[in-house]
C-alpha cells in the first residue's frame, strides 16, 4: 500500500533576476491499495512525474508525507525502497548484457544471490511473457522488449508495490496490450499494489481500479471510473476528465484557440 499526504515540491529555475519558482506539486494526496491498479491521470505538467519521483525517494518533498506499507520514505528510504519496484522514464539497460544478466545484476544490487535472482528472472519471464528474450543481448531490443526487461528488472526483488511513470510511452498497440495484460497478472496473481501515471484516458478506462486526477499540482478527484462519471454527470470519461481537471476559463480559452485555428 502506498499513501501520499499533502505533498508539495517547488523548483528554482534560473539565477539572479531571471530566477523563478515553479510550484510543481502543491497538495497531492492519494492512497493506492494492494491488489488494485491505481492511475494518476493528469494533463501535461500536472505534477505526476514529480510526485512519483518523490515516492521513489529520488527527490525530497518540501512538505508532506509518503509511506510505503507504512514505512516513511523520508525517514527509512532503504526499507521503503525494498518494498517498491520503480519503472521510470529512463529505462536504461546495459546493451552488452542479456536480459537475464540485466535482471540478475539488479537482483545482486538488492542483495539477492545470483541463483535466487536468476530463478526470479525465470518467474518474471513467464508473468511478463518474455521468456524468448532472456538470453538475448538487450542491444537492438524493440521499445516493447526494452520495457518488459526494465519492468522485470524493477520487480526482481519481488516488491509488493510497483510504480510506473507513463509506461506505455513509445509502445505500439500490441506492446501496450501486452503490458496491460502483464500488469493485470501482477495484480491478480501476485496481489501487487500498482500505480502508474498517464494522460491517456483509454489506458485508465481499460486498466484502472482507481483513478486519481491531478491538475496544477493538486489532487482534484479520486475514485473509480464509474464514480467519476457519476460525480460529473458525464457519460464519456474524457468529458468527465476535462471537467474535473480544467477550470471554466481554461476550457473556454482552449475552445477559442481551437476555433481560431479552424477559421
Ligand atoms: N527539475 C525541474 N526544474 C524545474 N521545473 C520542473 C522540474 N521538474 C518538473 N518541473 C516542472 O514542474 C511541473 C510538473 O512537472 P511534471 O513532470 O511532474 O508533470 P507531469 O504531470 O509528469 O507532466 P507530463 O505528463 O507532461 O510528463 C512542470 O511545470 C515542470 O515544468
Amino acid at each position: 500500500m502506498i499513501e501520499v499526504q499533502d505533498l508539495a515540491k517547488r523548483f528554482q529555475q534560473g539565477r539572479g533576476r531571471q530566477a523563478r519558482t515553479v510550484l510543481a506539486v502543491d497538495g497531492v494526496s492519494w492512497q493506492a491499495r494492494d491488489g488494485r491498479i491505481t492511475g494518476l491521470l493528469g494533463p501535461n505538467g500536472a505534477g505526476k512525474t514529480t510526485t512519483l519521483r518523490m515516492v521513489a525517494a529520488l527527490l525530497p518533498p518540501d512538505t508532506g508525507r509518503i509511506a510505503v506499507d507504512g514505512i516513511d520514505v523520508a525517514q527509512q528510504p532503504m526499507q521503503a525502497l525494498a518494498r517498491l519496484g520503480v519503472l521510470s522514464d529512463a529505462r536504461g539497460l546495459y546493451p552488452r548484457l542479456t536480459a537475464r544478466e540485466n535482471i540478475v545484476y539488479y537482483g545482486r544490487l538488492h542483495g539477492m544471490s545470483r541463483a535466487a535472482a536468476s530463478a526470479r528472472a525465470d518467474t518474471l519471464a513467464k508473468v511478463l511473457d518474455m521468456a524468448p528474450l532472456l538470453e538475448r543481448r538487450t542491444d537492438g531490443f524493440s521499445q516493447g522488449e526494452r520495457m518488459k526487461t526494465a519492468l522485470a528488472r524493477a520487480l526482481v526483488h519481488n516488491p509488493p508495490n510497483i510504480i510506473l511513470d507513463e509506461p506505455t510511452n513509445g509502445l505500439d498497440v500490441l506492446a501496450t496490450r501486452s503490458l496491460r495484460e502483464a500488469l493485470r497478472r501482477l495484480r491478480d496473481d501476485e496481489g501487487k499494489c500498482i500505480v502508474f501515471s498517464t494522460h491517456i484516458m483509454q489506458e485508465v478506462e481499460r486498466l484502472c481500479d482507481e483513478v486519481v486526477v491531478i491538475a496544477h499540482g493538486r489532487t482534484v478527484a479520486e475514485g473509480t471510473v464509474p464514480a467519476l462519471l457519476a460525480r460529473t454527470g458525464e457519460k464519456d470519461f474524457e468529458e468527465a476528465f476535462v471537467s474535473l481537471a480544467f477550470s471554466e476559463e481554461e476550457r473556454t480559452s482552449q475552445a477559442l484557440a481551437a476555433s481560431r485555428g479552424l477559421s
